[in-house]
């Protein structure tokens, strides 16, 4: 190959970026790539290439350079990323997820160094649809958020970026979405963070958050020209503030789930029906305080509502299970304030005019089974209300849900030295495993990114017109069932974080079936399958990392449409190029 011409760098180096100068690169690639001189000499292997980056993560010393560190290497060659974290998940998710991408968006616009996902202004109302044709790929799922309630760290504004970035290098890794099939999308409707308004570093618009009405119309904007870009598009709202009117308004009409209600509810269902069944309690006699009523503590208590009428009880017997605190202390109907309507469903009509606003007395007089807590209020539960837990209980039921881990209401730790290791535990954020009284103790995560990979994987597959109720009820059910005979024996209540991308998997399946039962599928030639035959027809449909072919697919789609001499008559030469590195050394 001889040109004068340099190689043409791809102007879109998005969440696709293609590992052109990957070192696994052979020397005929590099050449065609027009890379070759620019590599070291040496073609790699991915176990070299693996060691590598490990060597260079370990050598960073905050959170968040390794975070910087793994976007670089996300953005410069995405399969050996999405290699690297499949294979590293329970070491590499704080890393890139909760709690690390908590601090990275609160510094987004600090640490900001390249493009990785679309922004909307509120000035570019009106033209949001010529917008969408500026990405480069087509998009099957995307993440929005309008950065207003980032994990428990309040209004963050186009720093929110971050989470829509992360979630969706989930789905990438957990569930096998393509990488160049997803959309990180930021609203930049304003921000009521004064701090960041003023900061001359900050990247968004510095003006207060626009009204609720205002945000409505933009949505509905962005709805149809989301859909109308691309058809059948999955789109996951994603901590966004109270009050949340999307999906009333839209989850009917579009492929929609809101994550924080939807797939909260869901993941928590899923490690509840397991801890219940741990807890020797029967169901009816359970009693459930929950600290924080906003929209993902009432998602969760929606859908255990659901679950205690699948085991029996009626509607009103299982509203009635729940005591809700929120900033003004329990949530009555006679407290006094104008309840925001998400909260009135479970508001208590039996304090005969008491107010409690401690949290402690609370439990007093309701002496409950259950204590959950997504208040982003970090150390509520403390020891006082730990102890009280354990002399109530023989097995209490706490999860301390709030992210990121310096807003989770009580560490691992703490649950387990108050309660004598007795306590049911799952939590929001990672907590390490610890020695209690000879044994090894293993905190459950109930963290939503056990689900929406499997909700939105099975939404994409079966082709889904909306996102039923019972689709993501059947994520929660397919959840619990997920767990291998040792991690039941030993007691747990979600699987193995490593194994995340077979409990996808079955969860994809559940949530297809779902669809396919409510007739909401478009992909009808799926019912015919068999279990297997459907967990096989995922399987097979999972970008995999793993696969050779992956890993040269970019480079070959860049020989295909570079356009320095190469296009039109090099399709059979390209293609024996896919065969020779079928064989050769990635
Ligand atoms: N584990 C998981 O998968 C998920 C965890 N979360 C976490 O849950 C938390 C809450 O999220 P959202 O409900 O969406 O937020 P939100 O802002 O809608 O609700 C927060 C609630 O906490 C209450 N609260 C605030 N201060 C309080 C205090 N001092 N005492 C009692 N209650 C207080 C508020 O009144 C409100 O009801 C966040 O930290 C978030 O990270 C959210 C979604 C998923
Ligand atoms: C996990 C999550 O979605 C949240 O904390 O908001
Ligand atoms: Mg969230």
């Amino acid at each position: 190959m001889s040109s004068t011409q340099p190689k043409q760098l791809p102007s879109r180096h998005l969440t696709t970026t293609s590992g052109d100068f990957c070192t696994s690169n052979p020397p005929e690639i590099r050449k065609q790539l027009r890379t070759y001189g620019l590599i070291p000499p040496v073609v790699e292997s991915y176990e070299v290439q693996a060691q590598r980056c490990l060597k260079l993560l370990a050598m960073k010393t905050t959170p968040i350079e390794k975070y910087q560190y793994l976007t670089h290497l996300r953005a410069t060659n995405v399969h050996l990323f999405y290699r690297l974290l499949s294979e590293n998940v329970k070491e590499l998710t704080p890393l890139i997820y909760t709690p690390t991408v908590g601090e990275a968006c609160q510094r987004w616009s600090e640490i900001y160094t390249q493009p990785e996902g679309l922004y909307l202004s509120w000035h570019d109302r009106g033209n949001l649809r010529n917008i969408l044709n500026n990405w480069p790929h087509d998009v099957e799922i995307t993440v929005v958020t309008d950065g207003s309630r980032i994990l428990g760290l309040g209004d963050l504004g186009i720093n929110g970026m971050g989470i829509p970035v992360g979630k969706l290098a989930l789905y990438i890794a957990c569930a096998g979405i393509r990488p160049d099939a997803t959309l990180p999308l930021t609203l930049d409707l304003g921000t009521n963070n004064k701090a960041f308004r003023e900061d001359p570093l900050y990247m968004g618009s510095r003006m207060p958050k626009v009204t609720a009405e205002q945000e409505r119309e933009f949505l509905d904007e962005l709805m149809e020209a989301l859909t109308d870009r691309w058809p059948g598009i999955v789109i996951q709202y994603e901590d966004f503030k109270n009050p949340f009117p999307a999906l009333e308004r839209y989850q009917n009409k579009y492929t929609m789930f809101n994550d924080d209600v939807q797939g909260t509810g869901a993941v928590i269902v899923g490690g509840f029906i397991n801890a219940v069944k741990a807890s020797g309690v029967p169901v009816k006699d359970h009693r459930a305080v929950f600290l924080g009523a906003g929209s993902a503590g009432v998602g969760v208590a929606r859908q255990i509502v659901e679950f205690f009428m699948k085991e029996g009880l009626t509607e009103e017997e299982a509203r009635r299970k729940f005591w809700f605190v929120d900033s003004n202390g329990l949530v009555t109907l006679d407290r006094g304030d104008k309840l925001a309507e998400h909260k009135v469903y479970f508001a208590r009509d039996d304090n005969n005019g008491r107010q409690y606003q401690s949290l402690g007395r609370l439990i007093d007089f309701v002496q409950p089974t259950i204590l959950m807590g997504l208040s982003t209020i970090g150390g509520a539960f403390n020891r006082d209300i730990l102890q009280k837990m354990a002399a109530l209980n023989q097995r209490p039921i706490i999860f301390p849900l709030s992210n990121p881990s310096s807003k989770s209401e009580c560490t691992f730790e703490e649950a387990v030295r108050y309660t004598d290791g007795r306590a049911l535990f799952a939590s929001g954020s990672p907590f390490p495993s610890l020695e209690f009284a000879g044994k090894t103790l293993t905190p459950g995560q109930g963290n939503n990114m056990y689900v929406f990979p499997g909700i939105g994987q099975g939404a994409i597959l079966s082709k889904a017109s909306i996102i039923t109720q019972d689709m993501i009820y059947a994520s929660a059910e397919s959840l619990s069932t997920s767990l291998n005979k040792q991690e039941v024996a030993d007691g747990w209540l979600y699987p193995d974080i490593r194994r995340i991308r077979e409990v996808s998997i079955i969860v994809a399946r559940g949530v297809i079936r779902a669809a396919q039962k409510n007739g909401v599928d478009r992909a009808t030639e799926l019912r015919d399958l068999s279990d297997e035959q459907l967990d096989a027809y995922i399987k097979e449909h999972m970008y995999n990392p793993f696969n050779k072919r992956e890993n040269i697919g970019d480079n070959v789609a860049q020989l295909l449409s570079t356009t320095n001499g190469m296009n039109g008559h090099t399709n059979g030469y390209v293609n024996g190029f896919v065969k020779n590195l079928e064989s050769a050394h990635l």
